[in-house]
């Protein structure tokens, strides 16, 4: 039960992980804060965070069809937007798996969703004009409705 027990610094997490094309990925997934991740910003040493994996694509540069410009410009950080921007292949998220290294620790990974949180806001404007309008609509249709309706009975 308790397999996924992080430790608080460096966050080695012992974890059995994904099989993939029915080959084991053997691993031993570690935990990395932002922190961590973004000192691998080198061509020498290049991280990438791709859905909140972490990924050392060190080796990989070389060889990605897109060119290692565009992996060097999101070394360090998370590159998930840009990953999915391209509309990678299917071979491609497939090629993630052997460079993957570990996760993005949860606390960090909080971080960022709290920052999605303020989009519901906007919702919350419009939902009470979207009653706001059709009631004022009816208010001036029942004041118009009477004026009519006074008219004939005078
Ligand atoms: C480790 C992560 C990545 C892997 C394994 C990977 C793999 C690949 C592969 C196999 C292709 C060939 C087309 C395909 O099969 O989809 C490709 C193309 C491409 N990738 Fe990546 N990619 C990675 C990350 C990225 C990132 C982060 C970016 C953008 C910042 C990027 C930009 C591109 C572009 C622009 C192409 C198109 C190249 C062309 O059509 O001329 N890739 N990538």
């Amino acid at each position: 039960m308790n397999k996924n027990v992080s430790n608080a610094s460096t966050g080695a997490v012992d974890s059995t992980n994904v099989e993939e094309n029915g080959r084991p990925v053997e691993s031993d997934v570690k935990y990395f804060t932002l922190e961590e991740i973004k000192e691998h910003n080198m061509s020498n040493d290049t991280w990438i965070v791709i859905h909140d994996k972490v990924y050392d694509i060190t080796r990989f540069l070389e060889e990605h069809p897109g060119g290692e410009e565009v992996l060097l410009e999101q070394a360090g950080g998370d590159a998930t937007e840009s990953f999915e921007d391209v509309g990678h292949s299917t071979d491609a998220r497939e090629m993630l798996q052997q460079y993957l290294v570990g996760e993005v620790h949860m606390e960090d990974r909080s971080k960022d969703s709290a920052k999605k949180e303020p989009q519901t806001s906007p919702k919350e404007t419009s939902s009470w004009t979207s009653w706001l309008i059709p009631a004022l609509i009816a208010t001036i249709v029942g004041i118009i409705c009477r004026y009519y309706m006074s008219d004939r009975s005078s």
